[in-house]
C-alpha cells in the first residue's frame, strides 16, 4: 500500500485522536510508553499489535523491559508519518484498553 507522508497539520489532527502519544522533535515519528502489571501482559500486547502489524503490513520499533513497552511509529517508506502510523497507533490502544496497567 503506497502511502503519502502527512503534513505537520494533519499529524497535529491525528494526534488529537490518541492520548499519550508524543511527536518527536523532526516530526517524523510518533513515540508512547506503555506500562501494564507484569511482563505477561507486556508480552500479551506485543502479540496482539503484532497481529495487527502484520495485518496493516506496517511495523513498529519498540523496546521491551518487564512491564514496559517503548513504541515508536514512522512510515521508512514514506520518511515520516502516514496513515499507517495512525491506524497502528489506534489497534495499539485497543489491545492495551483489554490489559490492566
Ligand atoms: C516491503 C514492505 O511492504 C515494506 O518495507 C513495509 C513493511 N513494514 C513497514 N513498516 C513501517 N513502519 N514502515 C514502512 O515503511 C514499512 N514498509
Amino acid at each position: 500500500m503506497k502511502m503519502e507522508r502527512l503534513e505537520r497539520t494533519a499529524v497535529e489532527a491525528e494526534l488529537t485522536e490518541l492520548s499519550g502519544w508524543a511527536l518527536n522533535d523532526a516530526g517524523s515519528s510518533i513515540s508512547k510508553t506503555f506500562k501494564f502489571a507484569n511482563f505477561v501482559e507486556a508480552f500479551g500486547f506485543m502479540t496482539q499489535a503484532a497481529l495487527a502489524a502484520e495485518k496493516l503490513n506496517h511495523h513498529p520499533e519498540w523496546f521491551n523491559v518487564y512491564s514496559r513497552v517503548d513504541v515508536t511509529l514512522n512510515t521508512h517508506d514514506a520518511g515520516g508519518l502516514t496513515e499507517l502510523d495512525f491506524k497502528l497507533a489506534k489497534a495499539m490502544e485497543k489491545a492495551a484498553a483489554r490489559r490492566v496497567a
